[in-house]
């Protein structure tokens, strides 16, 4: 054993130095404990060379293979043990720039067991034939997975889900999710007189016979009417002796079988969202009767365990769909549209969506993940959630993919398709079924998981497709449109640090986005 070691609080030590084969010395876990996951096992002093410094002389010398790229682009060198972790294709161990204090730290990913080497991973440009992997040879700085897409490959997969025992329906404290809010944008719920309050258009039909409420109301469950872009309305709304149904917010009206013997569906204005004050209530159930959901102006939606568990659910896919991604030769950018998350509306029949970024395979800048997810839920709600075939078997779950429709699939066949239905150059939504602007949103009622925070091109598409909520798990702090570019700098410095060391995150950062913006 060579010298040297780092120590918990009480001077017990994480790591060893050891002879590591065809790799000269290298860091491994001690012999004697197990080190859990996340824990921080290492804190380097960097030292900083100017450009100067570093191409007159550094690069020229041993250096060249301890150095890496700091954010302001000079070369710096961890100290202390920061240069002695060997690199790996599965790292055990991540590491994130402290750049305020000039520090590099390293965690665990996962659990380590006694004696294990602790590997960080460098990179895809390796100057070396690494021992275990058959990576190209290629000239290039040492960890050059600073960069901000190749950063994302040391994030931990975590299996357990935290959320998924106990109550369900139990709140969970901010300071327990396992993201921080970015921002919180003013409240939908301004609406000062009726002419303010915000409408979308939706299908109703006149229900004179009360006694077929019920079996309507088990037609649109079935029917797969339950969509969340309705989930803040209630279904029934009574005037004198003739009921309305609410049916749904789609381009077309949904053919309601000819054995309930009603009239013709026609559309009405229904409020856009929830009533957040008994002031908006009021308003909003004179136009239609409107879930009330009050919370103070500002303050972020509760989380309840169950959305939690959800949300959990939809960041280990990200991950694991990053990981191909990036074995399939494309940068790690993913976005996920999951089954919305509905406590008490369960009839929801959308399916997932998945997409990656293919701006490398396709050289097409405009391919980012985020447009071509949004285009794939754009496809499936035109052509499926208009309605169902009138007297035909109701879509109950997820109706299959069809051509021209993705869900989730492999990146093969999402590259293939995803070009397959971009080259031809049309939107097969819009053909079969035209949109009524303003009638039919496109991510309406819908959450967005996505490796990165999205850029200022994606993120005003999602604030034109009316997304709920955008959970990033790397926030990008001069290109990010949900306040990476525009000034979350004093939020990130003062909230990120105390929450997490790591910055990536603990896994995701979560963006509220506006609603006010007309599609
Ligand atoms: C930052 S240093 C790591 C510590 C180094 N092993 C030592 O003994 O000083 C980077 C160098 O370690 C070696 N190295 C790191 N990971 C390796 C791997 N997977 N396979 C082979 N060599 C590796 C390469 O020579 C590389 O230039």
């Amino acid at each position: 054993m060579l010298e040297g070691s780092s120590s918990d609080v009480q001077g017990n030590s994480f790591c060893i130095i050891r002879k590591s084969a065809g790799k000269g010395r290298g860091l491994f876990a001690s012999a004697s404990r197990q080190i859990s996951a996340r824990t921080v096992i290492e804190s380097s002093p960097i030292l900083l060379f100017s450009s100067d410094e570093y191409e007159t002389h550094g690069k020229h010398t041993i250096l060249d293979h301890y150095t890496f790229k700091w954010p302001d682009g000079r070369m710096a060198l961890a100290l202390g043990l920061g240069s002695l972790f060997n690199h790996s294709d599965n790292p055990n161990v991540s590491f994130s720039v402290d750049s305020a204090n000039d520090l590099i730290r390293f965690t665990t990913t996962r659990t380590v067991d006694e004696g294990e080497e602790l590997c960080i991973f460098y990179g895809h440009k390796l100057w070396f034939t690494p021992v275990e992997s058959s990576l190209t040879v290629q000239n290039g700085s040492a960890l050059e997975s600073l960069d901000d897409w190749d950063a994302l490959r040391t994030i931990n997969s975590d299996r357990t889900n935290p959320f998924s025992d106990g109550n369900p329906a139990e709140l969970v404290h901010e300071s327990d999710l396992p993201f921080l809010r970015t921002r919180v944008i003013a409240d939908d719920d301004e609406e000062d007189e009726e002419g303010s309050v915000r409408t979308i258009k939706a299908w109703i039909v006149d229900v004179p016979d009360p006694k077929k409420t019920s079996l309507l109301l088990k037609w649109i469950k079935s029917a797969g009417l339950e969509t969340p872009d309705l989930a803040h309305l209630k279904r029934i709304r009574r005037a004198g002796p003739v009921s309305s149904l609410l049916l749904s917010a789609s381009v077309i009206p949904p053919p309601i079988p000819e054995d309930f013997h009603l009239s013709e569906p026609y559309q009405v204005d229904v409020p856009e969202s929830v009533a957040l004050t008994s002031k908006s209530l009021k308003l909003k159930t004179q136009i239609w009767p409107t879930v009330f959901a009050p919370r103070r102006k500002g303050e972020p939606e509760p989380w309840c365990r169950a959305k939690a568990a959800w949300a959990w659910e939809a960041v280990e896919v990200l991950k694991s769909e990053a990981r191909q991604a990036l074995k399939g030769g494309e940068l790690p950018i993913i976005s996920y549209v999951p089954r919305p998350f509905i406590e008490e509306n369960a009839g929801d029949t959308l399916p997932s969506f998945l997409a990656y970024d293919t701006r490398q395979s396709t050289s097409n800048p405009l391919r980012h993940s985020v447009l071509n997810v949004v285009r794939k839920v754009a496809e499936w709600r035109a052509v499926y959630q208009p309605s169902p075939p009138r007297n035909s078997t109701p879509i109950i779950g997820s109706p299959p993919p069809e051509p021209g429709i993705t869900v989730n699939e492999s990146l093969e066949s999402s590259l293939a398709r995803t070009e397959d239905s971009l080259n031809t150059g049309e939107m097969k939504a819009d053909v079969r079924t035209p949109r009524t602007n303003g009638t039919h949103y496109l991510l309406t009622g819908l959450t967005l998981f996505t490796t990165h925070e999205p850029c200022l091109m994606c993120s005003m598409a999602l604030l034109h497709s009316r997304v709920r909520e955008v959970v990033f798990l790397r926030a990008m702090d001069s290109t990010g449109g949900c306040g990476g570019s525009t000034g979350r700098g004093t939020w990130k410095s003062a909230e990120y640090d105390e929450h997490d060391e790591d910055d990536i995150g603990d896994w995701a950062l979560i963006a509220r986005l506006p609603e006010d913006v007309d599609a």
